[in-house]
């Protein structure tokens, strides 16, 4: 049965579709936006003592992940190493690489009902989901707004989130420069579609045991814009890299598979508002595995070793909420 359970940032409210309806108010584009998923049914509330009585397990699944091999630590700096040689050589500002972070469940089983409201309670400021379908399961939670639209309004909201430290750490120019590089792609995107673009000053955005850099941005448009809008933005240098299509076959070039979901972006419409998520700190759950989805952004002045802890940082803010039983 192909169904979904959300949580909208700063809400306490959990939403599963129905499936007694043809609407598609949510779904799921993938980072090359040639796969899109859309869920049926109208938005139906449900407590989380509801949604124990009938949990989702990945013992239930039909599909398993053929190869558990993942990237090492070696490998990846080594790539990395050859990433930044790459940069130099093109003089791009930034290129994002990610990759799978595999968790092997050999006899063990994650109880997804019960990881998706560890993960509410850990993030109040994310969008949190779970998904299955015949084929696939993912589950995800992180705060990053590609746009979010207001219909009685018309104003449309967006940020450039980058740069990541820990929470004790003092920000460097290293990630003042990664964030610039979107807010400034960001600027000349929305210029394209109004005069009047308000930008907020940069601050820090906390997410679990690590910060981003975040600047916001709203304006006003036409709802008949909205969707080349989000078109134009996605993928923003936050998830990509400038020049954007250069960058796109780079990253097509250096990760070993496709990104599928991760990096993609979420399309929820409610009564006021439709929102659209960037998809990152996000894994893909099967019977036997779960792949986490990590990656950050790489500058000339990336340090490899480093880039590789920042991915292993990332990893355990859905990791560490994941309830694995044997
Ligand atoms: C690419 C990821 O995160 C993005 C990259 C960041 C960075 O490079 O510092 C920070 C936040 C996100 O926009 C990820 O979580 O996998």
């Amino acid at each position: 049965m192909t169904q979904i359970l959300f949580r909208l940032p700063f809400s306490s409210k959990i939403f599963v579709n129905d499936l007694n309806s043809e609407n598609e108010n949510i779904g799921f584009t993938s980072f090359d936006t040639l796969k899109q998923l859309n869920f049926k049914g109208n938005f139906k509330e449900v407590s989380p003592e509801q949604l124990l009585e009938n949990q989702w397990s990945s013992s239930d699944f039909k599909f398993t992940l053929n190869d558990l091999k993942e990237e090492s630590e070696e490998d990846y700096i080594q790539k990395l190493g050859n990433v930044i040689s790459f940069i130099k050589k093109n003089k791009l500002p930034k290129l994002v690489i990610s990759r799978r972070k595999i968790i092997g469940l050999e006899n063990q089983k994650i109880n997804l009902s019960q990881s998706f409201l560890n993960l509410i309670k850990s993030y109040d400021n994310a969008f949190i989901y779970l998904f299955k379908t015949e084929e696939e399961s993912w589950i995800g939670a992180f705060s990053e707004v590609l746009g979010k639209f207001n219909k009685k309004t018309s104003e449309f909201e967006t940020m450039s989130l980058a740069g990541t430290l820990g929470l004790d750490k003092e920000w460097t120019k290293k990630e003042l420069d990664e964030q610039k590089t979107v807010s400034n792609y960001v600027e000349s995107v929305l210029k394209k579609y109004s005069s009047q673009v308000k930008i907020s000053d940069t601050k820090d955005h906390h997410s679990g045991n690590i910060k981003h850099l975040r600047t916001d941005f709203k304006l006003k448009i036409d709802e008949e814009h909205l969707s080349n809008l989000i078109t134009d933005l996605h993928p923003t240098p936050a998830v990509c890299g400038i020049p954007k299509d250069f960058c796109k076959k780079a990253i097509l070039n250096f990760e070993n598979k496709p990104r599928e979901f991760y990096a993609g972006f979420s399309r929820v419409e409610m009564s006021d508002d439709v929102y659209f998520f960037v998809n990152l700190r996000c894994a893909k759950v099967y019977k036997n595995a779960a792949e986490l989805f990590v990656g950050g952004g790489i500058t000339s002045q990336s340090n490899p070793q480093k880039e590789w802890q920042e991915t292993e940082l990332k990893s355990e803010a859905i990791l560490k909420n994941l309830s694995i039983s044997s």
